[in-house]
């Protein structure tokens, strides 16, 4: 693997969910990454993907370090023949060719600023860190996916699953932000090569990206898209079609507990941070239908999986 950037960096997905079940069972002290270093650049907050990525470094015998770019970090210009005459201190060019020479890696989380579809379609922060850098570079959130987390939903369901094609039902659910459609972009393309039978819901208004959901049935009723699912998977994102938008929706999406007695009995999914009340009910987050905590420690065997696979081919 030379990046970890999207699902087509992936040679053998089914592989690599195996190999993060493994590591999981058995995770012995490794030596893989030793003297070897992972530089993280967070341009947004997070709480699970900074730490378990660290850890997964740590446990492979990396040496990790971490910085929040947009604060601590000079404003990077990201545009080539750039006259850098105002606020942007350095470009991309020299911070990627200096991060190179201190790390074996990169990793990087840029969210999209949902203002330009076009901008944001072209993932200007994690392609530029991608062709100025010398090394592998890993996508921690980027502004149209979430690899690392759909990887680890992909092994959860894997881990949970009572038959060979569980039904998985991606549900849109309110809330007060606009939010990315990273999550649910990567969750649609990393589910749909598995063997599970994957549709969404959504209201009108709300349809991701249709390259990405290529055939997936799309509801507009979620209580129909609800029958016998065996997962759900909740999450919130803001309008594609009108983008970046959040246009009003009158029924309550909110996923409670009437809504999970729809489903045959299903698991509950959100990649977290979630608003209670708001995208799930305290009814269903503290029953034992959720599964978002396994969800959050399997954040870190999937992202060994990646950086030993990064490591490997260095
Ligand atoms: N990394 C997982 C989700 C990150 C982000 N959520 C958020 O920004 C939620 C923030 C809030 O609830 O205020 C998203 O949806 O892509
Ligand atoms: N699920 C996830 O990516 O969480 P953080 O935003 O806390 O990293």
């Amino acid at each position: 693997m030379k990046n970890y950037i999207s699902l087509a960096d992936i040679d053998n997905l089914e592989d690599l969910i195996s190999e993060a079940i493994q590591l999981k069972k058995n995770n012995n002290a490794a030596t893989l990454g030793k003297g070897k270093t992972l530089g993280m650049l967070f341009f947004n907050p997070s709480l699970r993907t900074r730490l378990s990525t660290e850890k997964a470094g740590r446990l492979l015998g990396m040496d990790v370090m971490v910085m929040n770019a947009d604060k601590d970090g000079w404003a990077l210009e990201f545009e080539d023949g750039a006259v850098m005459d105002s606020n942007k201190a350095e470009h991309i060019q020299e911070a990627a060719g200096v991060l190179s020479q201190y790390c074996d890696i990169i990793a990087v989380r840029a969210f999209p600023e949902l203002k330009d579809r076009e901008k944001d379609e072209m993932e200007l922060v994690i392609n530029s860190f991608k062709k100025y850098a010398t090394v592998p570079v890993v996508n921690l959130e980027s502004a149209t996916g979430h690899p690392l987390q759909a990887l680890t939903d992909a092994i959860t369901i894997s881990e949970l699953k009572k038959s060979k094609n569980p039904k998985v039902v991606l549900t849109w659910a309110p809330h007060p932000k606009a939010l990315p459609q990273s999550v649910p972009n990567s969750f649609a393309e990393f589910i749909q090569k598995t063997d599970a039978e994957l549709v969404i819901a959504n209201p009108e208004g709300y349809d991701l990206n249709p390259k990405i959901t290529g055939n997936i049935k799309i509801y507009h009723n979620q209580e129909e898209a609800l029958k016998d699912a065996d997962f759900v998977y909740v999450k919130n994102w803001s309008s594609y079609e009108n983008y970046g938008n959040k246009p009003d929706v009158s029924e309550n999406w909110t996923f409670n507990g009437d809504k999970l007695k729809m489903t045959n009995n299903a698991k509950v999914m959100h990649c977290l941070p979630v608003r209670r009340n708001v995208v799930i009910a305290d009814e269903v987050l503290d029953s034992e239908h959720s599964v978002v905590l396994q969800q959050a420690n399997n954040r870190t065997f999937a992202a060994q999986a990646v950086l030993k696979r990064l490591l490997e081919s260095l």
